[in-house]
């Protein structure tokens, strides 16, 4: 029998997934392709199938300069993206991804859903047009609220090259040319890409002609039912898991499991909330429970995250998620049941001392309850966690903030998510309340 170490390797890898990016071609009538548009006045009418060259140049001619996100800005950079783009409310169409059909290939692929599967819908966002040399530099795209978790890029059948939109994730690379794939196929047909909010994707230059694109964002549609989504590969780490806990000299007085999450997702800064508390009557015992986003993030997990949990809830053991703070500069981690505001001018002091002192951790023990991880510092910890898989590296979100020892000082911080499974005792493993 391999050892406990082994094992929990071993479970560690079952977490691979599917490719998180999915694409194709679509056969499309000429009719789907019929393209109404215009910001004021006129409405002109255009069928990216048969469009000429220079009907196309009046659409691009048409569009605003292609804008993207950036720190919760939307930002105009012609170094980083060139491209038209018209808004959705001044362009209309008759191709539609439900009729298409394109909904539940998305949600078979994606959550690989051999039973249940998650009902997600399409929002319409912006149609894309990229004439000769225009591109969009590699990118993650800015989920638009808390249940999007990805992105559908249509691009019609108009004659071009170049302009292939590339994605990467995890060292892994996938390119999907829509000029070649649309004209080898004998039917008129668009292509199709899905992919989650933070694979990383760009648009390479066109060579040649012009590639119009209608852009979609993906939501879960209602978090009740999301909690069905089946991840068809589970198998392998379900056994795993059972055969885990099934063995009396694994973690036979109990434990915690810790798991880096493999996806980003988006979470709001969170303040200190027992302010009110601590103004009339002083600083309240501050104690460890998850916050609300991290409660309603469970709900929202893609990919393995989200098997991952299903695979706890069905062995009936305890899931938590938590953000881990590391402070680079004590090498130590302390568990946060919030991202914290740390611009959040209250709470301000720490046992008599302005603001946040020299050290974080420290800081956010007492302001948030957070819990320090097992570590090389020497620190105490509170809290002993297996862990079992780290995030990715991008994933690390860094954090900025003033440090105020003797003097202010810039200073930062990451972050990550993390999934924590409690595992009661040998032969009371199940720490789920019914
Ligand atoms: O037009 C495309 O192919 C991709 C557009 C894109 O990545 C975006 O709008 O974020
Ligand atoms: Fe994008």
């Amino acid at each position: 029998m391999p050892s406990i170490e082994a094992r929990l390797k071993t479970l560690g890898s079952y977490l691979v997934e599917r490719p998180p990016v999915f694409f194709g071609t679509l056969p499309v009538s000429p009719d789907k392709c019929e393209l109404f548009y215009g910001k004021q006045g006129a409405v002109r009418r255009l069928n990216l199938a048969t469009a000429s060259q220079d009907e196309l140049k009046v659409l691009s001619d048409s569009c605003d300069k292609a804008t993207f996100g950036l720190a919760q800005e939307d930002v105009h950079d012609e170094s980083y993206r060139k491209a038209g783009k018209l808004d959705n409310a001044d362009f209309a169409m008759h191709f539609n991804v439900v009729e298409a059909g394109l909904l539940e290939v998305i949600s078979d692929e994606l959550f690989e859903g051999k039973k249940k599967k998650a009902p997600i819908c399409a929002e319409l966002y912006k149609l894309n047009v990229y004439g000769e040399g225009s591109f969009f530099k590699p990118h993650l795209d800015t989920p638009r609220g808390k249940t999007m978790f990805g992105s559908l890029v249509i691009t019609f059948p108009t004659k071009h090259e170049g302009g292939v939109l590339t994605f990467r994730h995890e060292g892994k690379e996938w390119s999907v040319d829509s000029g070649k794939l649309c004209a080898e196929k004998e039917e008129l047909s668009a292509v199709y890409a899905a992919f989650y909010s933070d694979v990383e994707h760009e648009v390479l230059p066109v060579r040649k002609g012009y590639r119009v694109t209608v852009t979609y964002n993906l939501y879960f549609e209602s978090p009740k039912q999301v909690g069905n989504r089946i991840h068809a590969d589970g198998s392998a780490l379900r056994a795993a898991f059972a055969d885990l806990i099934e063995d009396t000299t694994f973690m036979s007085n109990g434990g915690c499991l810790g798991f880096g999450l493999r996806h980003q997702y988006p979470l709001n800064k969170s303040q200190y909330i027992a302010r009110d508390h601590e103004r009339r009557w002083g600083r309240p015992e501050v104690k460890y429970v998850p916050g609300p986003e991290l409660r309603a993030l469970e709900q929202y997990l893609k990919g393995g995250d989200a098997l991952l949990k299903q695979v706890c809830d069905e062995l009936k053991l305890k899931t938590s998620l938590g953000i881990v703070y590391r402070d680079p500069n004590e090498q130590v981690e302390v568990l946060c049941p919030q991202v914290v505001d740390l611009d959040d001018p209250e709470p301000r002091t720490l046992e008599g001392e302005d603001c946040i002192h020299d050290s974080l951790i420290h800081w956010l023990c007492y302001w948030y309850g957070g819990k320090v991880l097992p570590n090389r510092d020497g620190w105490d910890s509170e809290m002993e966690v297996e862990w079992v898989t780290d995030s990715p590296k991008v994933n690390a979100v860094r954090q900025k903030y003033m440090a105020y020892g003797n003097e202010p000082q810039k200073a930062y911080t990451y972050f990550r998510i993390c999934l924590f499974v409690t595992v009661g005792p040998e032969g009371l493993r199940e720490t789920l309340d019914d």
